[in-house]
């Protein structure tokens, strides 16, 4: 609501007005830009509605934020290494950001013709 109250029921949301109210205060901060280089980081018990809040506020910053849903027990798995983890979330993040704007050609390939280059890249300069 304007005076910034979460409207008991709205969207399938109920109940959790202190979390919802916070939840708006934070869009407003990003809208902002009061939350450059902070992170928001929800404690809960299990099914409390961290992750439906974190969608909500996705969806309330517009389509071209993109939700990244990422697993706990793929972080602190021993075999993938933290760092990858986040960059693989990350290149996701962006993904979806390029697929939007992603053109697509139709057509036959009717003819390849190879060119030797000097380059081990392969590339033409
Ligand atoms: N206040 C609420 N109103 C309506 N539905 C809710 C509410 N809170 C949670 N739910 C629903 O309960 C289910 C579990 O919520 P969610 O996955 O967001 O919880 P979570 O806190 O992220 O859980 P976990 O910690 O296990 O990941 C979802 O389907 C969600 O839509």
């Amino acid at each position: 609501m304007p005076n910034g109250t979460a409207i008991s029921l709205v969207a399938g949301f109920m109940g959790q007005m202190d979390a919802r109210e916070a939840a708006g205060l934070i869009v407003d901060m990003i809208r902002q830009k009061k939350m450059a280089g902070l992170v928001l980081l929800l404690a809960g018990p299990p099914g409390t509605g961290k992750t439906a809040l974190t969608l909500e506020i996705c969806q309330e910053l517009g389509s071209k934020v993109p939700f990244c849903l990422m697993v706990g027990s793929e972080v602190y798995s021993l075999e993938v290494k933290k760092t990858e983890v986040l960059m693989e979330n990350i290149r996701r993040a962006i993904g979806l950001r390029i697929k939007e704007n992603k053109e697509v050609c139709e057509g036959e390939v009717t003819e390849l013709s190879p060119e030797e280059t000097e380059n081990v890249t392969g590339w033409l300069w």
